[in-house]
Order: structure tokens, then sequence, then C-alpha cells
């Protein structure tokens, strides 16, 4: 398996909407990829097809060499995934959260263990014990990361995880992306927010009207040139 994350010809149908059209893209490990593209692009449902949330109309998706659509299961055990709004019991504590997420992933951690993957994450100690409903959406997004730490997964999936973050929630989520790039986790993340994507991106992809109509190294690249290049594509 040469790639952890894979679409080959990967395309969506929804009525007389072709939302994606063939997309094509590979990811190693320790990459972030940002999905950049206007509203109605496609990011969701691309991200949705690779979680196995919808079915593909054609072509294929892959985790961990897996095929998404023929081990919807077993594929999640790779993944975490965090929406825009977070998706945790709000009647339950960010500890609690933790618990019950990492469990259902099969492992069972001590209090001690839980703490410290929250604090990895940077959730301040004391909000630990607190109910998440009473959490910000970056306290939110902290267990989010701390349950991907928790699973070990391979690949994470983010759907515009800094919008209606200031910035410093939206810095400090950043540095949490590089922590778990190190860690050799793959991040593919749709955003709208170019500045982040050109800070964290090792690659950033333009997607128009269902087609990745551009894939950029953000290495050689300043946030400005990426605005420029993104908006041409727009216009275009
Ligand atoms: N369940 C659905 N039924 C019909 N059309 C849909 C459905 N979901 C999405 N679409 C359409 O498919 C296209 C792609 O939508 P998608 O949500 O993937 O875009 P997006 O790039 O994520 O946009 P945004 O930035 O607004 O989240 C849009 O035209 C959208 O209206």
């Amino acid at each position: 398996m040469k790639y952890i994350l894979e679409a080959k010809d990967l395309s969506k149908r929804y009525q007389d909407k072709l939302a994606l059209k063939g997309l094509n893209l590979q990811l190693e490990t320790s990459e972030i990829f940002c999905l950049l593209g206007q509203n109605g692009a496609g990011k969701s449902t691309t991200i949705n097809l690779l979680l196995g949330f919808l079915q593909p109309t054609s072509g294929a998706a892959f985790i961990h060499g897996l095929e998404v659509a023929q081990n919807p299961l077993a594929i999640l055990k790779h993944l975490a995934y965090i929406p825009e709004q977070v998706m945790l019991y709000p009647n339950l504590t960010g500890l609690e959260n933790l618990s019950l997420f990492s469990g259902l992933a099969g492992f069972s951690y001590s209090q001690e263990e839980l703490m410290a993957y929250l604090q990895q994450a940077g959730l301040p100690a004391n909000a630990a014990g607190k109910r998440v409903g009473t959490y910000s959406k970056g306290m939110r997004q902290k267990v989010g990361i701390a349950i991907a730490i928790a699973k070990h997964a391979k690949v994470l999936l983010l759907d515009e995880p800094t919008s209606g973050l200031d910035p410093k929630a939206s810095n400090e989520f950043s540095e949490l992306l590089l922590q778990l790039q190190a860690k050799g986790t793959a991040v593919l993340m749709a955003t709208h927010d170019i500045f982040r994507a050109k800070e964290v991106g090792t690659r950033v992809g333009i997607m128009r009207e269902g087609e990745l109509v551009d894939v950029l190294p953000t290495q050689n690249l300043n946030a400005n040139e990426l605005e420029k290049l993104y908006l041409n594509y727009m216009h275009n």
C-alpha cells in the first residue's frame, strides 16, 4: 500500500447534479492536503465519500488500502473526522466523551491516560470535567483532536475546522495539526481559509464545480500568491 488515502475517478451525482467529477487524489502519511473551493464546489461531498457516509456514483475511495464502500466499518478504525460542528455529547464531559469515543474504537484507557490525551490536545485540565455543552468551538475541536490521537487515527478528515474560530484558537488548531503530522497522520481538510491552508498545508487542491482543477505544493508559494491563483480560477 503506497497511499494512506486515495480517490480513483471518484464521482458523485445527486439527482441531476454532478457534484464530484472523476476525482483522482493520493495522500501519503504526514501529508496535510487542503481543499479550497467556493460553496458548492464538492468539498464536503468528497469528505463524505471518503468517510463512507455517501456511496460513489462511480469510481472508488480507499483508506489504508481498503475500498471504503466495501469496508465501511473497517475503514472507520483508521479515520478520525471533525466536521464544522464537532459531534460530541453535550451532556457528557470532555473526559467522558473521549472515553466513550476511544472505547468505541476499541481502546480502553485509564483516567490518567485520557487526561494526558486531552492535555496533548491543549484542553485546559480544569475543563476536562465540565460538560461539553459549555465548551467553545475551539475546546470542542481539542476534544476531537484528542479522540484522533487516542484512536491512533492514520487519517484525519476535517470540514471547515477554522470557520468561526478566533485567530488564537485558529493558530492553536494549526499547531495541533502539525503535531499530528509529526506522528505520521495524514490530514485532508476542506477550508475557506487560504492563509491557514498555506500555513499548515503540504499541498493545496483547488476545486471548482466538482472538479479538482489544480494541485499546488505550498512550499514555494506565499499566501498572497495562493490567493491570486485561487481567485484566477474562480473568475475564469
Ligand atoms: N444531498 C444532496 N442532494 C442534492 N444536491 C446536493 C446534496 N448535497 C450536496 N449537493 C450539491 O452538490 C454540490 C456540492 O456540494 P458540497 O456540499 O460538496 O460543496 P462544498 O464545496 O462542501 O460547499 P461548502 O463550502 O458550502 O460546504 C452543490 O451544488 C450542492 O448543492
